[in-house]
Formats: structure tokens, sequence, C-alpha cells
């Protein structure tokens, strides 16, 4: 049987983002793949990632954090979900701050009300081997790919960002335009990116606005990515498109994005929302493979 049977979760969204937060602190139990696929399809537990708070690795952190896709697969960072992590771990307390770990680093965290939460995702990192790409570009502004004809691409030229996860951003003039659906996965598997990646159409609205739709690694299309409207932020900066702060508006909504001149950090600050707490019973894993 599951060691995740009788274990309480609580089901939250960060921006429509589906979050479940499942605290193991204080055990040794890991989740597995297969799991993680099984509590991702029963009904009251579906999520985009799964946030799963193991003991801190770090001295003065409050937990870390692996982060688990729809596919059973990791990644090293989740803005949305950690925004979740922060709400659920403040909860009922008077903290305001708080220090948390993924596998790519740290990230500090700041309420900023009941609901609302910046986190600090540290520094993009930018150079092509730190995609990872497949092979060298120089320019991670604008890398050589295309979708469609060769002479008259649908898509071309994607913008590269590691946010602790990797992102490809496409500029197109408009994001309902394009099908991400039908590309997306396409897009994800693509040889040039040994790790996957994240696929984002961005649409630049003024010199502080952006619009974003998000094919996630491991997931598929989403109501919101908080890594994706990062990374999309500071490749349209670093484009000149628009200045270091802007708002990203997702289908699920709005975050706001500061690529802070002093330290290089990216702050997204965001709202969650509890929708429910459950416990995983035993059913759940019963055809777990
Ligand atoms: N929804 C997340 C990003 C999730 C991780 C991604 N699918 C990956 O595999 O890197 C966010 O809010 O950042």
């Amino acid at each position: 049987m599951s060691a995740l049977v009788g274990r309480p979760f609580l089901k939250m969204n960060g921006l429509g983002n589906e979050i479940v937060v499942l605290d193991l602190r204080g055990s040794r139990i890991r989740v597995q793949p297969e799991e993680a696929r099984a509590i991702a399809q029963a009904p009251g537990s579906q999520f985009d990632q799964l946030m799963v708070l193991h003991d801190p690795r770090t001295p003065g952190t409050d937990a870390f954090m692996r982060i688990l896709n729809t596919d059973g697969s990791e990644s090293g960072a989740c803005g949305n979900g950690t925004r979740c992590v922060a709400w659920a771990l403040t909860r009922g307390t008077d903290r305001k701050d708080l220090l948390l770990e993924t596998k790519a680093g740290l990230l500090t965290c700041r309420r900023e009300s009941d609901v609302d939460f910046t986190v600090d995702m540290g520094a993009p990192r930018l150079r092509w081997d730190e995609i990872p790409l497949a092979e060298e570009f120089r320019d991670t502004t604008g890398i050589e790919l295309q979708v469609g004809p060769i002479d008259a691409p649908v898509l071309h030229t994607p913008s590269v960002v590691n946010m602790g996860n990797p992102h490809a951003i496409f500029w197109v003039d408009d994001v309902e335009a394009h099908d991400l659906a039908r590309v997306g996965s396409l897009l994800e598997h693509h040889p040039i990116f040994p790790e996957r990646a994240n696929i984002s159409l961005a649409q630049v609205t003024s010199p502080e606005s952006l619009i974003l739709k998000v094919w996630e690694r491991g997931v598929g299309l989403t109501r919101a990515c908080g890594s994706a409207a990062c990374a999309a932020a500071v490749a349209a900066a670093r484009k000149g498109l628009t200045g270091r702060k802007v708002r990203v508006t997702l289908p699920g909504g709005d975050l706001l994005i500061h690529w802070r001149e002093s330290d290089g950090h990216v702050l997204m600050t965001g709202p969650t929302e509890l929708e429910h707490e459950g416990v995983f019973t035993a059913d759940l894993f019963a055809g777990a493979a």
C-alpha cells in the first residue's frame, strides 16, 4: 500500500495553475512518479504541479520542495506553486517571510496580503549550456528554431531562459492567432532541448505589459505559469521590448514581474487560492503503475 494513504493535502491554485501541496516534513516518504500520476488523475486532487515539502536541507530554510508535473517528471521551479506553499506555511501565523529551497536553489517569499505573495525567483541563467540547449548559441535572445515552412515560418527565433527550469518564448503579434495546443508537445520535445522545455507565446502590448500563453513541460496547456512569466519578462527586457517591470497577463489572470537591477533577481507577485483540503485514500493508488 502507498505510504501516502491517509496523508492530508491542500488543493490550491495560483492564478488557475492547479497545485496540490503535500507536507511530508518529519517523514522519510518519497513520492514516486507513478504515485504523482495517480494523484493527478484522481477527482479532487488533479494538479499541474504537486509541491512536496520535505525537511530542510540547508540550515535556516523552512522546507525543501520537490516539484512534480502531471507526468511524474520533476522540475526545479514552479512560481505559482511556491506562492501556494508560502500561503500554506504562513497560514494561521503572523509570519511574513519564508525561505524555501528546490533542487535549483533558494527562494525567498514575502506575504503581501492574506492571499498575495512575492517570490524572489533568483537570477535567470542565460548561457546556452545553462538552459540547456543541445548546441551552442551565443545569443540566447533569439535562437534558430522555427515551426512551419522554411520561407514563411509561423513561429520562429524564440528567446530562451532558465528560471530554475528551461523556457522558450516565441514572440507573436497576437497570441490568439496561434494554436499552442497543436505545436506545444512538438516544441517541448524538440531535440534542441535535451531536458525538454516549457513553451510560451508572448505578445508585447506596451513597454510595461505582456500577454502570455504557456505549454508546460510534463503537463500541457495551463492557465498560468509563474516561472514562464518571469522568463518572458526577462527575455522581453533583454530584447528592449519592455522595461524591467511588467504586468504579465495569462489566461488565469495577472502576475507582476520585476527583474531587479541591483542583483539581477526576478521578483514575482501574485495571488493564491485554497480550493479544499483532502486526504489520500487507498483506492486512489490502486492502479498506480
Ligand atoms: N507552473 C509552474 C512551472 C512548472 C514546472 C514546469 N512544468 C517544468 O517542468 O519546468 C510555474 O508556475 O512556474
